[in-house]
């Protein structure tokens, strides 16, 4: 189920602004691979063109190649909607919707693509997904009550349950514990070293021993001056980027010189 991404030579621009500049890059599938840069740099517009999810704001576009599984997702046969089924994103605030119960939450995307389900059908996916999300003993015997009821933590793991409920290949996840108390952080990276056996992970993080402990690979994302484009400065293995780092800017901003 999982794959990869291969992205070449793509530009992001937001109107005539050049927000990120000609990026390369392969995303390994079941594996996590972080993002990390200065504020401004591009991460979470270069996360959110992974799934066309850059594009619905107005005068939005990329250049160049993003290929999931061999599809070129800026193809124009491809549809938008059907990408960001494909890979499903986690949001900084835990973002439940709030008259819904916990159980239609986990089903709401399940149910926005409009496939009718037998009630046995529906409460198996709330499981597994809930299961999968490590969130099933905690809500399991309140599925019917709202999801905001639920602490923080839980709220971002309920959001996770609905992310992958629609069985998703990839999951991108835009700083998924910046809103988070230590424990519910704990929780979620958890979580993703668990999820990274399922699925193809990325993710943005301002937090560097956060991206040390729960991923694989480490883009490290930078601008040349102040409004110039973001661009990636260096791609390899995390633990290379924190120990041995091939670019001198990397080093100093991993070691808080900057940013
Ligand atoms: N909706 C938008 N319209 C115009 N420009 C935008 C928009 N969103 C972001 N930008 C600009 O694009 C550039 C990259 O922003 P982005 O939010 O991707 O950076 P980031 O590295 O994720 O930052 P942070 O770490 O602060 O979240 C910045 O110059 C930002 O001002």
């Amino acid at each position: 189920m999982a794959t990869s991404i291969d992205i070449s030579d793509l530009n992001i621009y937001y109107g005539d602004f050049l927000a990120v500049e000609g990026v390369d890059m392969t995303i390994r599938a079941r594996s996590v691979t972080a993002f990390i840069g200065p504020s401004g740099c591009g991460k979470s517009t270069f996360l959110r063109s992974l799934n066309r999810m850059h594009e619905v704001i107005p005068g939005a576009r990329v250049e160049g190649k993003v290929v999931v599984d061999g599809q070129s997702l800026y193809d124009p046969s491809i549809d938008p909607v059907a990408v960001r089924r494909q890979i499903g994103m986690v949001f900084q605030r835990p973002n439940p919707f709030p008259t819904m119960s916990i159980y239609d939450n986990v089903l709401a995307g399940n149910r926005l693509n409009a496939k009718r389900m037998k009630k046995s059908e529906a409460d198996d996916i709330v499981e597994r997904s809930l299961r999968g999300a490590n969130l099933w003993t905690e809500v399991k015997d309140r599925l019917g009550k709202p999801g905001m009821g639920l602490s923080g933590g839980q709220q971002q793991r309920l959001c996770i349950a609905r992310a992958i409920a629609v069985e998703p290949q990839v999951l991108l996840m835009d700083e998924p514990c910046s809103a988070l108390d230590p424990i519910s952080t704990a929780a979620i990276e958890d979580l993703i070293h668990e999820l990274k056996s399922d699925y193809t992970i990325v993710i943005v993080t301002h937090n560097m021993q956060q991206a040390a402990r729960v991923s694989d690979d480490t883009g490290f994302f930078n601008l040349k001056a102040a409004g110039q484009p973001g661009h990636l400065v260096e791609f390899n293995a995390t633990s290379k980027v924190f120990s041995n780092p091939d670019d001198p800017s990397t080093e100093a901003y991993i070691s808080g010189r900057f940013g």
